[in-house]
């Protein structure tokens, strides 16, 4: 292509990401003008706990980045927690509506970017606890600041990661370092997260975890892009179609198991000891 198609192009793509970001308050994607990489930045304050807005938004965001036939993007947050995972307020006392929404589209999000056509990093810059850890289970390569935390920690709050939360990690760090981060509900410290493998890289800040995920994208310059997402669609697609499959099943366990009394009770009171740790 030539280079004044290729920045014409650019540029088109430029001012529709900035379109999508400035409906989207909740995220914001920033295009490299250069690299083309869009940066997604979860900016719901204070934790980036994931709610049905958020969730809604980061799905269209990922819709966007693949009909624009995005070169890659780097997940990332504004704060210094890189997501406190579901919105536990999503499942206490919920509206079952509400509630029904929230799942599909967590599923949605899930499905998007697990399978996105374009190379993916999670640039994980703080506490990633269960669906954060989740959320950077779906891309491609994790980058990590020091003194965070990552894992599925769901059975800490007395409830059960479900089988795809498994898988996701499963595909990355094996089925006996599954079982036992998720059976412990272990959150796994960035050095502890680098030695099993669930993460690639450790990085002192933000800005050298951009330049390095920017990296890892660029790498990929001189593969070809079908070959590339072919590839990946043949590691993942047994993964994909069981969720896909399944998800039905699994939006109605889902519903079932945040009626139990028992189930609320524990969110109930893990909630109660956020606050007072806050107040502490
Ligand atoms: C075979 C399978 C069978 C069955 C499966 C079927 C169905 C399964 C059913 C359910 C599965 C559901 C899966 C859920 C996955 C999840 O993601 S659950 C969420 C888990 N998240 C956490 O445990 C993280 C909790 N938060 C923290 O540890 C800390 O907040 C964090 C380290 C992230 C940041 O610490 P800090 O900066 O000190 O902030 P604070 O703790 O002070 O928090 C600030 C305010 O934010 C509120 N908050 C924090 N996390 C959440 C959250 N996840 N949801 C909602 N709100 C959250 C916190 O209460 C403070 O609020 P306040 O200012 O006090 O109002």
């Amino acid at each position: 292509m030539a280079l004044s198609q290729h920045l014409s192009k650019s540029r088109q793509f430029l001012a529709i990401a900035r379109n999508y970001s400035a409906a989207a308050s909740l995220v914001n994607v920033e295009v490299n003008d250069k690299s083309g990489v869009a940066v997604v930045t979860l900016q719901r304050p204070p934790v980036n706990s994931l709610n049905l807005e958020l969730l809604t938004e980061i799905k269209q965001t990922l819709t966007g980045l693949e009909k624009n036939k995005s070169r890659g993007a780097i997940i990332t947050s504004a704060f210094k927690t890189f997501s406190a995972g579901l919105d536990i307020l999503e499942m206490y006392k919920p509206n079952p509506d509400r509630a029904k929404e929230f799942w599909t589209t967590l599923q949605d999000v899930w499905i998007s970017l697990y399978s996105a056509q374009f190379p993916t990093v999670a640039l994980i810059n703080g506490p990633a606890p269960a669906g954060g850890c989740l959320l950077s289970l779906c891309c491609e390569y994790r980058i990590m600041v020091p003194k965070a935390v990552i894992g599925l920690n769901e059975t800490q709050l007395g409830i059960v990661a479900p089988s795809w939360f498994a898988a996701s990690m499963e595909n990355v760090i094996g089925k006996r370092q599954t079982e036992l981060a998720l059976t412990t509900g272990k959150l796994f410290t960035t050095d502890e997260a680098l030695k099993v493998g669930l993460i690639d890289e450790v990085v002192q800040t933000k800005e050298e975890g951009l330049e390095k995920a920017q990296g890892f994208i660029g790498s990929f310059a001189r593969i070809s892009p079908f070959a590339r997402s072919l590839s990946k669609q043949t590691v993942r697609g047994g993964t994909i179609r069981s969720m896909v499959k399944g998800r039905e099943a699994d939006l109605q366990l889902f519903l079932a198991t945040i009626q139990q009394d028992q189930v609320q009770k524990g969110l109930g009171l893990y909630i109660e000891a956020l606050k007072k740790k806050q107040a502490a």
